[in-house]
C-alpha cells in the first residue's frame, strides 16, 4: 500500500480552475483511479476521515481546511486502487461557482454531517441538490455514486440525528449511507471509501465503451440491412443489454 499525501491543509488554495482540468480515469486494465470529492458544513471531521484512510491515523486538531487534495494507492479485491480525495473547505458557500467546478472534477461524492450537530445534516440536502445540478443526474444521465456519511458516531450521547433519519435521508436521495467514527475506526472509514468505490466501478460498468458503442452500431446496422422487405415494426427491434457488453 502507497500514499502519497500531496497537499496539506496548510497550503493555500489553489488559484485556478486548471487544478480540476482533466479527465477522471477509470477503466482499462491496470491500476484503477477515482476521485472523490468530500463535501460537508465545516467541522464535520471531512479532514479527519481522509486522513484516517490515507495515514490510518487520528489527527485531532488541524486549522478550517482551506483546500487539500490527497493521493493514496491501496488494494481493493486484489486490484490496486489510485484514490484522488478532494477535502473541501466547509465553510465555503455551497452556492460558490468554485464549488461546482470541485463537483465536476469528482467521480463520487461523500455528503458529510455529524451525528451531534443536526445543522449539519440538514445541509445534506442541499450539496446533493448541487451535485445533480451539476453532473446533470437524471433518469437519462449516468448514476453518480453519493454516499451521506454520519460521522463522530463515537459521541452517542449528545447524538442530536437519529441513525434511522440518515438511513431515510440517503434512501430519498438515492444516495448510500454509512455511519462512522474517524477517531475511533480505521476500519469503518477504509469501508466507506470501499463501497464508494465499488459503486463507482459498478455505475461505469453500465456505461458504454467505444468497443461497446460500435457492437451495438454494427448490430442496429445489420438489423436494419435486414428490414428490407420484411418491414418489422420498430418497436420490435431488439434490445441491446448495455451491462451484457464487452467493456
Ligand atoms: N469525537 C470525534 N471528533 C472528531 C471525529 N472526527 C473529527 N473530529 C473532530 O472534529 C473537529 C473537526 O474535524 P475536521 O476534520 O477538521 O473537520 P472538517 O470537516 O475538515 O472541518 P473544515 O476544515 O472546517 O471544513 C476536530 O477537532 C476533530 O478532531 C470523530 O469521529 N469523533
Amino acid at each position: 500500500m502507497m500514499t502519497s499525501l500531496v497537499r496539506h491543509k496548510s497550503l493555500k488554495k489553489s488559484s485556478g480552475p486548471s487544478r480540476y482540468g482533466g479527465q477522471a480515469r477509470y477503466g482499462g486494465s491496470g491500476t484503477q483511479g477515482i476521485r472523490v470529492v468530500v463535501l460537508g458544513q465545516g467541522g464535520v471531521g471531512k479532514t479527519a476521515m481522509t486522513v484516517r484512510f490515507v495515514t490510518r491515523r487520528f489527527i485531532c486538531d488541524y486549522d478550517p481546511t482551506l483546500e487539500a487534495i490527497y493521493k493514496h494507492n491501496t488494494y481493493i479485491d486484489g486490484e490496486q486502487v489510485h484514490f484522488e480525495i478532494l477535502d473541501t473547505a466547509g465553510q465555503e458557500d455551497p452556492q460558490s461557482p468554485n464549488l461546482e467546478e470541485k463537483i465536476r472534477w469528482g467521480d463520487a461524492f461523500i455528503i458529510a454531517y455529524c451525528i451531534n450537530d443536526q445543522c449539519s445534516f440538514d445541509e445534506i440536502m442541499r450539496f446533493k441538490f448541487l451535485i445533480n445540478h451539476t453532473k446533470g443526474s437524471s433518469a437519462h444521465a449516468p448514476e453518480v455514486p453519493v454516499m451521506v456519511v454520519g460521522n463522530k458516531r463515537d459521541l452517542e450521547l449528545d447524538r442530536m440525528v437519529k441513525t434511522s433519519e440518515g438511513e431515510k435521508i440517503a434512501t430519498a436521495l438515492g444516495c448510500m449511507f454509512i455511519e462512522v467514527s474517524a477517531k475511533e475506526s480505521h476500519e469503518e472509514v477504509r469501508t466507506m471509501f470501499e463501497k464508494l468505490y465499488k459503486k463507482c466501478k459498478a455505475c461505469q460498468a453500465l456505461k458504454l465503451s467505444p468497443t461497446a458503442i460500435r457492437k451495438v452500431m454494427d448490430k442496429v446496422s445489420m438489423f436494419s440491412s435486414g428490414l428490407g422487405n420484411h418491414s418489422r415494426p420498430l418497436n420490435r427491434l431488439p434490445s441491446f443489454a448495455t451491462d451484457s457488453m464487452e467493456i
